[in-house]
């Protein structure tokens, strides 16, 4: 067991632009589905990469005990799996290589039979089978999208970052992740957090939702709790309402785009 995730003052930004100022978020206990959502350039990709490692931030960053932002990346690697929007390149390398050497790249010390069985493992869960002899070069987006994400996944660090997960993905697949992840944060007692537009996939998956905009964070919580026609109105600058489906997840339906803030720059 890692610990929750605890961030404590972080600031991010590009050069001397600051996007996201002095955020407190969690604690984020593990098992936590989190959604990390709001409008375009408000920054849920600069706070994953900020997470993983990848810009460097202020503040503190806490899996447990141990502050990652003070990690070297080797250190980061083994907790954290971070999933880019970039999808993988199309390279003459099969998904079953693609997958087994980003495990390899981290997990050098495990058997090549513990190794098989793991990238075995993720194929399946993944429902990937019938495609891990295809070249990446000869994939669709959304095909590699998922030997992507299985190359996250095959690792099983404590702490992933997914930054849209879905996005090239038709409804099935998205389904599919979803529920995959759903399983792993779970039974694994992972934290996830998914940077996601999609905020009704977000309002039926996630336990948590961070809601980012104006260089800072405007709600977190429960879905169920935090979302409602005003928080869409401020985040998205659209007019909608949050109603029930039938299983009783809530769900968003959008009436009209309102005066919106400006796209940041
Ligand atoms: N490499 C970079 N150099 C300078 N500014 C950047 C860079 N990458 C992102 N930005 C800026 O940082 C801000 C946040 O970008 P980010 O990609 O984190 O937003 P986002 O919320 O993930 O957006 P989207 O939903 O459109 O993917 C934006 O204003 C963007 O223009």
């Amino acid at each position: 067991m890692t610990g929750s995730l605890k961030l404590e003052d972080v600031s991010v930004g590009y050069g001397r632009k600051p996007v996201l100022n002095h955020l407190d978020i969690g604690p984020l206990p593990p098992g936590s589905l989190v959604a990390v959502v709001g409008s375009n350039a408000v920054g849920k990709s600069t706070l994953l990469k900020a997470i993983a490692g990848l810009r460097t931030s202020s503040g503190r960053i806490l899996l447990g005990d141990t502050d990652l932002s003070r990690l070297p990346l080797s250190g980061r690697v083994r907790l954290v799996g971070y999933l880019s929007q970039a999808l993988p390149q199309p390279t003459s390398l099969v998904a079953y290589e693609a997958v087994t050497s980003a495990f390899r790249a981290v997990r050098g010390d495990l058997s090549t039979a513990e190794a098989e069985r793991m990238v075995d493992e993720v194929f399946t869960a993944l429902d990937l089978r019938n495609i891990a002899l295809r070249r990446l070069s000869e994939m669709s987006g959304g095909q590699r999208q998922m030997v992507g994400l299985a190359q996250v996944l095959v690792r099983k660090p404590p702490l992933l970052l997914l930054d849209e997960p879905t996005s090239a993905l038709d409804l099935r697949w998205q389904l599919n992740v979803l529920e995959t992840v759903r399983t792993i944060t779970r039974d694994d007692k992972v934290i996830c957090l998914m940077a996601i537009h999609d905020i009704n996939l977000a309002l039926r998956f996630c336990d948590q939702l961070i809601v980012l905009g104006g260089g800072g964070l405007l709600a977190a919580g429960q879905p169920d709790v935090v979302m409602d026609a005003g928080l869409l109105r401020r985040a998205y600058g659209i007019e909608g309402r949050v109603e029930h489906c039938s299983r009783g997840f809530p769900i968003v339906l959008t009436d009209r785009a309102v005066a919106a803030p400006p796209m940041p720059q």
